[in-house]
């Protein structure tokens, strides 16, 4: 592997998906590249049924590519779960209704048969990170879905991940809580130094929680524009006051749509 190679946080190279059953064939991904680097932070955006969830999949060795490869810091996802350095965070992350917010965000260490003060010891932590210490003896009923949704959180954050692939986390949320929770995960990766692969439907939450948005087309999926967002790291909820975050809304607006944009960019506009 090459020095460059190994910059690679996640990496897909060529990747195709078709699905089959029976005679029926949905060409779900076609010739998708992408590359982010170790503890850079991507969003996947498009069109319902364009091949977010696909992709996010295949990294979280779901589903099995049927072209081209992809890679989590040089190695397969097979190889990447077996050595536990990605969590995967969805919209219905689940909690089991009979266990306690402490046992269920230890549940992941369990299945992983880490030992019992090993597993009560890494949910307390991931707890507090996410702001749910106090809640530890609640019951999922107990809490909102803002609340339960940071539970799932932590719970993928006692694995401590390289890597954290979330499809529509905050989807169900409203918001505010929304909003909320996107500047709560900021701190968190940047805390965490995690790789972030996430599928969202808001252009806006791609780009507060993103270095690059990919824009993918409809069906087959392709990559058809990678966003790059240039607010750094240390990011505030005034980002969205920041004349060149309506520039990036309105250039991923058109991507997304597909009508080339022909206004120049505060940031082109400023090293031009
Ligand atoms: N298990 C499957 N079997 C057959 N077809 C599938 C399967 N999963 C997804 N597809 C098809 O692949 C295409 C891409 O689906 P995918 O869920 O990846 O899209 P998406 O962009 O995440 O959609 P959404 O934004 O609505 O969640 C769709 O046409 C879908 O019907």
């Amino acid at each position: 592997m090459s020095a460059g190679q190994d910059d690679f946080g996640l990496k897909a190279d060529r990747l195709g998906m078709v699905y089959r059953r029976g005679a029926q064939e949905t060409v779900a991904l076609e010739d998708c590249n992408l590359a982010i680097r170790r503890g850079g932070w991507m969003s996947l955006i498009g069109a319902s049924g364009c091949g977010k969830s696909t992709l996010l999949r295949i990294f979280a060795d779901i589903v099995k590519p049927t072209h081209g490869e992809a890679l989590l810091h040089g190695v397969s996802p097979a190889e990447a779960r077996a050595n536990r350095t990605f969590a995967l965070v969805s919209q219905q992350s689940t909690m089991l209704p009979w266990r306690t917010i402490i046992d269920n965000v230890a549940l992941g260490l369990e299945v992983a048969r880490a030992p019992v003060s090993e597993r009560r010891k890494a949910a307390q932590e991931a707890i507090d990170l996410v702001g749910l210490a106090g809640f530890e003896r609640a019951y999922p009923s107990e809490l909102s879905g803002g609340m339960r949704q940071r539970a799932a959180i932590a719970r993928a954050l006692t694995l401590r991940p390289q890597f954290l692939l979330m499809d529509e986390p905050f989807g169900a949320l409203d918001e505010i809580t929304r909003e909320k929770l996107n500047f709560e995960l900021l701190q968190i990766l940047k805390e965490t130094s995690a790789t972030l692969l996430l599928v969202t439907h808001s252009i806006s939450e791609a780009i507060i929680l993103s270095d690059k948005v990919a824009v993918m087309t409809p069906r087959p999926g392709r990559i058809s524009r990678i966003v790059d967002i240039d607010f750094g790291h240390e990011r505030t909820a005034e980002m969205r006051d920041d004349p060149r975050f309506t520039a990036y809304e309105s250039d991923l607006r058109h991507a997304l749509h597909g009508t080339p944009d022909t206004r120049v960019l505060p940031s082109q506009r400023l090293s031009a």
